[in-house]
């Protein structure tokens, strides 16, 4: 970006004029003040004579479009990721038909791409590290290209299981690395911003992904190998935008590639001043070199050294959290869900996921507009509270669905009922949660009569293994089959839930772990920190999606989702006491954070307002410290 030379610029004398008067304080008179340093209540009202247009023209010059241009082509590693793990459900359903898939296989064809990620991740850690962000994201890129191929030619379900691992490898290292590369090429000021656009793309990508889903599902023959191979247009896009994108600054610096560092430094700082920002990226790697000394693997330096050993506990604490609150129970059973609070159309609840996906995506765009405002403590806290209240009210949806469950009237024999558990059940709840057992009915405009638990098809659950309920869905007048779900009256309760849980978990539980985590670790533990909350998050989303279905057998649905509810309330008191606030410090800086003892973050965090914000001086970028104006002198 040009530099504008200018009537927008300030010369020394009024900067020193303006640093003078900032020490007289005054009221917020509602003009956000050119300097916040220690608190909200004490603002510099010589900032209001600043003029606006002045300090709308900085901002953008302190920011060239180079930067966001990099977050974009790193953030498709987001898009393929949410994708990827979000297309497999609608493609599984023309897949089991075509492929006579059965549940194992179709449960191995989903996990086995997550399992792969989680390990993919941990070794992503040192591939970052030793190669390089930019080397680990083309790697990505190429592997999810490869993988696209192999998903969309699959002859058979053999070939169909190496196509997801293959995509599992790219996601571990896409997961990883993604949000350390733009955290480290962004200024202070946007980083926040531009690491959760990252997770706006992660569920961008699910969203997409419902709707191709939905589009190709229509084509029963082949349709997806469109859904699995469509990965590879974003894929191609993200490998070659990088073969022309500069690897990070701090990555170069720790190299010992200081003159290209610098390069880079000023091709994504534009017409600013780099060398504040330059020597305190070496001036810190110097002293981390000192200060975390010891030999060994960068994982053991960091259990042995306090403040990492407290940031990396945190960072896997969070994304713990953020999967225990059963995210992608949602996100992956969304459709089935939705049938079990009653929705008894497979289109409409297919299309009805659509809506959760785009839910999802939408108040993502919340959070990324919140971060810099609120920070991100406050709305990590926020949504998880939020969070933990709206899963209480899914539960609470299901349990009056559970207490109103409509009564089995017809018991009808069967030779091949002698061994069947079904005739046991005198009500629809047990009879739906019985995997063997299907509820079959007959319903006119005021009243559900007629009703049976009887065997279900061993090929199909979409119909009863005979009976009424056996022929298929089109030749049944009035009679209806429900496999998994049971006739109620409170389907609203459980949308609302639904929604309001997404709603809030979105804008916070769902990005800040991946933001928080780009920031907290110093240099030498970045990448090994992000590969191990990375590996945390995928592990527990492998166990959390594994088990639901298992979970919600055991203990009701209603008992599942009071389970996640509680574990969110467990998370809240984690973030409530150890996580501090990341917001506008230098990367270099947050290491201090940890420095006090783990669990008393939010306690000491007693300028979680400060805002750094920076003025130009004759085309360079001063950061206004605390200990001021000598330092421009
Ligand atoms: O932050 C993301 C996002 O919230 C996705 O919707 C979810 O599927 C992922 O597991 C999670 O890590």
């Amino acid at each position: 970006m040009s530099r504008k030379s200018s009537d927008n610029d300030y010369n020394l004398r009024s900067m020193s004029n303006l640093m003078g008067e900032r020490r007289k304080k005054v009221n917020d008179d509602g003009e956000r003040s050119l300097i916040k340093a220690s608190s909200n209540a004490s603002i510099n009202s010589q900032a209001a004579d600043v003029p606006r247009e002045a300090r709308k023209q900085f901002q953008q010059d302190v920011t060239p479009a180079f930067v966001y241009v990099l977050a974009a082509f790193s953030a498709l590693g987001g898009f393929l990721f949410g994708y990827d793990t979000g297309v497999i459900s609608g493609a599984m359903l023309l897949l089991k038909r075509e492929m006579n898939l059965s549940a194992l296989w179709q449960e191995v064809l989903i996990s086995s791409t997550v399992a792969t990620a989680a390990l993919s991740a941990l070794a992503g850690g040192l591939l970052n590290g030793v190669f390089g962000r930019r080397v680990c994201i083309l790697l990505a890129s190429f592997i999810f290209t490869a993988g696209g191929i192999v998903l969309s030619a699959a002859p058979d379900k053999e070939v169909l299981l190496v196509g997801r691992l293959i995509v599992g490898l790219g996601l571990g290292i896409a997961s990883m690395t993604v949000p350390v590369y733009i955290a480290e090429t962004s200024p202070p000021h946007l980083r926040g911003q531009l690491v959760t656009v990252n997770t706006l793309f992660i569920t961008g990508g699910q969203f997409t992904a419902s709707i191709i889903d939905g589009a190709f599902s229509y084509l029963r023959h082949d349709g997806w190998r469109y859904m699995l191979g469509l990965s590879m247009v974003p894929a191609v896009l993200q490998f070659v935008g990088f073969l022309f994108l500069p690897e990070s600054p701090r990555w170069l610096i720790q190299k010992g590639l200081t003159q290209k560092a610098r390069r880079v430094l000023s091709q994504i700082r534009g017409n600013q001043n780099i060398d504040e920002e330059y020597d305190s990226i070496k001036n810190s790697i110097e002293e981390e070199e000192k200060d975390c000394g010891g030999d060994g693997p960068v994982i053991w330096r960091m259990l042995t050294y306090p403040p990492t050993r407290r940031a990396l506990l945190v960072g896997c604490g969070l994304q713990m959290f953020q999967q225990l609150s059963g995210i992608n129970t949602v996100m992956y059973y969304g459709a089935t869900i939705l049938q079990m609070s009653g929705v008894r159309d497979d289109k409409v609840a297919i299309w009805l996921a659509g809506v959760t996906a785009f839910t999802n995506f939408l108040f993502t765009l919340l959070g990324v507009w919140l971060v810099e405002r609120v920070g991100r403590r406050k709305l990590t806290l926020g949504s998880i509270i939020g969070t933990c209240l709206s899963l209480s009210l899914l539960a609470i949806g299901f349990l009056l669905s559970a207490q109103h469950t409509p009564p089995v009237t017809l018991h009808p024999t069967d030779p091949s009922m002698v061994n069947s558990t079904c005739n046991r059940h005198l009500l629809c709840e047990p009879c739906m949660l019985d995997p063997g057992c299907g509820f079959c009915y007959r319903e006119n405009s005021t009243a559900l009569f007629a009703s049976s638990c009887v065997p279900v098809n061993t090929a199909s659950t979409e119909k009863a293994a005979w009976g009424r309920c056996s022929n298929s869905t089109q030749l049944r007048v009035h009679t209806y089959w429900a496999y998994n779900y049971c006739p109620t009256s409170y389907s609203w309760v459980v949308l609302l839930g639904l929604v309001l849980y997404l709603a809030f978990f979105a804008p916070g539980l769902g990005p800040m772990p991946w933001t928080i985590n780009s920031e907290i670790y110093p240099l030498w533990a970045r990448s090994t920190g992000n590969a191990c909350s990375a590996g945390v998050n995928w592990t527990f989303n492998f166990l959390v999606s594994l088990t639901f279905l298992h979970v919600a057998q055991n203990l009701t649905y209603y008992g599942a989702f009071f389970l996640y509810s509680s574990l969110a309330l467990l998370g809240f008191f984690f973030i409530y006491g150890c996580l501090p606030e990341t917001k506008s410090r230098r990367l270099e800086e947050i290491e201090s954070l940890f420095d006090n003892q783990l669990c008393s973050c939010g306690a000491t965090d007693s300028d979680e307002d400060r805002q750094v914000e920076y003025i130009r001086v004759k085309g360079s970028n001063y950061h206004l410290s605390d200990n001021d104006a000598s330092d421009v002198d």
